[in-house]
């Protein structure tokens, strides 16, 4: 489904490459962890399957498509056959939860009909349909992440990236929308998902490919959040931990948020970056991260959730989309003949 081949990126402002000679697949149906330090390329490369952004070097295949050759005018069409979720939700504002869904199946030319149908089914989906008329504002961090998801999933997408979808959601909110990730990827979908967050990598135990300064160092097919004990990622992150100055007998645990942000390519955009937002993509500027903002306090990027989060096996084939019993015909958004919200 996607193929990076020897895949090298550098951002013009920056002395290093982003993205460093990386060679991984991501198959049908696959679920992805892709995980490493803040400024370690996991933006880069989730918006290089976007064709956001093309490689100095090597070449990128998706769905068949060398997304070197494609022409622009190409672009936008193929960016609809991938769903994309961020950690900032990045919902219009002005729009109601049903609009902000919607707006997603306007755009490729969706009949009304259609649209109306589609967008209850999938908001119905992710347990949010009796909010569809909720402004943004209106509801919490979690039930907009799970409309985020809907806009991203409503015109059922091969493909579905998240770029740390639960960076800003509490355990809880997390976990429903790690469900419903974990639903849409039971249904075929391939789910990239970059992340920090080593309570849902441990609890998920599904591949984990780790990237490290641009390197891919780790692809596991059943991995935890730190690599396996003695492997060579784990060699080559203790010997940065002894580099960054942390005790040879710190935790191992901390390995993978151990390395510094700090200096010209630390995991700032600078102004004018040679990398334009597509005239598609939200205009927001990313929520900047945690360790960023310790980085620039001067404190080492060290970050540990102190929660569990737990996918008991018998809840793997869960129905998302069960029968509900806390809404009233009241709760339930109101059309006119033309299908629109009234
Ligand atoms: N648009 C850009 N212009 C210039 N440099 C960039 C741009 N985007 C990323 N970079 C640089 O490329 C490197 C990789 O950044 P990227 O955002 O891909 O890392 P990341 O692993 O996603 O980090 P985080 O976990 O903080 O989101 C960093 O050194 C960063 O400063």
């Amino acid at each position: 489904m996607i193929r990076f081949e020897n895949v090298t990126r550098k951002y013009r402002s920056s002395a290093k490459p982003a993205l460093e000679d990386i060679s991984v697949e991501f198959n049908r149906g696959d679920f992805v962890f892709l995980i490493g330090a803040s400024g370690s390329g996991k933006s880069t490369l989730l918006r290089m399957i976007l064709r956001e952004g093309l490689p100095q070097r090597g070449k990128v295949t998706v769905a068949g498509q060398n997304l070197v050759l494609m022409v622009e005018r190409r672009v936008p069409h193929y960016r609809r056959s991938i769903g994309m979720v961020f950690q900032d939700f990045r919902l219009l504002p002005d729009k109601t939860v049903y609009e902000n869904v919607a707006f997603a199946m306007r755009v490729i030319g969706a009949p009304r009909s259609a649209i109306k149908k589609q967008v209850m089914k999938t908001l119905e989906r992710v347990a949010l349909d009796h909010l569809a008329r909720r402004y943004p504002h209106e509801i919490s961090g979690g039930q907009q992440q799970r409309a985020a998801i809907a806009r991203a999933i409503v015109n059922k997408p091969a493909i579905v990236l998240a770029d740390e979808p639960t960076g800003n959601l509490d355990p809880a909110a997390s976990e429903e929308v790690m469900k419903i990730l974990r639903w849409i990827n039971a249904s075929g979908t391939t789910v990239v998902m970059a992340t920090h967050d080593r309570a849902i990598v441990d609890a998920m135990g599904r591949r984990v490919v780790q990237l490290h300064r641009g390197r891919l160092v780790r692809d596991e097919a059943a991995g935890s959040y730190d690599p396996p004990e003695g492997s060579q990622a784990w060699e080559l992150l203790a010997a940065e931990q002894e580099k960054t100055g942390l005790r040879a007998s710190d935790p191992m645990p901390l390995l993978t948020e151990a390395v510094p942000v700090t200096g010209t390519d630390g995991g700032q955009h600078p102004a004018g970056h040679d990398d334009a937002p597509s005239a598609e993509s939200p205009q927001q500027a990313p929520a900047r991260e945690p360790a960023e903002r310790e980085a620039e306090a001067g404190t080492s990027v060290l970050r540990r959730r102190e929660y569990q989060v737990s996918f008991p096996e018998d809840d793997a084939d869960a129905e998302p989309d069960a029968p509900r019993t806390d809404i009233k015909p009241s709760d339930l958004p109101d059309f006119d003949e033309q299908g629109e919200l009234r």
